[in-house]
């Protein structure tokens, strides 16, 4: 599917890809100065984390190691189902390591806050996280995030990553879809 055929399911153009770019510009130099006297083990939230931690990577300076760790929460739908799974753990021994989670979004909190408690618990050297989005009016447990790229009103969003029943990751922005793709 390309970007003309997922048009029409499009509602509005959120955040352009130039947007998306000028932040993670913004954000990595950040990052780049915390960690210049570190090792720095980034670890990427599958699947949505994919767009956003490739792009992030190939913005720092700092060398880095990167790992994976998939958890799903939403399956098909728009809600959180509020239970966390592992479907992939992590391949690196985290403890004494410097880690920096990154997300594509924190929507209502559950996922990361069960994440930061999971890797917390593994006694990493340092644990930090960097969201591409978040939605401040959906929160329902309060994260401690280091690094925010943009908050963003409380609507189910889509593309760079981000799903609706497995669609939509690829679009190369970030935008809301038409009430007629969830059958309203
Ligand atoms: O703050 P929360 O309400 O927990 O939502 C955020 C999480 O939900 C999405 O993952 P999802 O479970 O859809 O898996 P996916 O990344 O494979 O799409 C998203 O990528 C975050 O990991
Ligand atoms: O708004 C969202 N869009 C896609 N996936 C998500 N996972 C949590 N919130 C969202
Ligand atoms: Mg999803």
């Amino acid at each position: 599917m390309n970007e003309k055929d997922m048009g029409a399911d499009l509602e509005n153009v959120l955040i352009t890809k130039e947007e998306i770019d000028a932040k993670l510009a913004e954000t990595a130099a950040k990052i780049d100065a915390e960690y210049a006297d570190k090792d720095l083990l980034i670890v990427g939230v599958l699947k949505g984390a994919v767009m956003v931690m490739a792009d992030l990577a190939r913005t720092l300076s700092t060398p880095v190691t990167m790992d994976w760790m998939a958890v799903s929460s939403y399956g098909a739908g728009t809600q959180s189902s509020g239970v966390v799974r592992i479907l992939k753990d992590l391949d690196t021994d985290i403890q004494d390591r410097h880690v920096l989670i990154v997300e594509d979004i924190i929507d209502s909190g559950l996922t990361l806050s069960w994440l930061l408690s999971n890797l917390g618990s593994r006694r990493p050297a340092s644990l930090r996280v960097f969201t591409l989005l978040r939605k401040p009016e959906a929160a329902k447990v309060p994260i401690d995030v280091d690094w925010v790229g943009f908050d963003i009103p409380n609507e189910f969003v889509v593309g760079y990553g981000l799903d609706y029943a497995e669609k939509y990751r690829n679009l190369p922005f970030v935008g809301t879809l038409a009430p007629h793709v969830y059958g309203g």
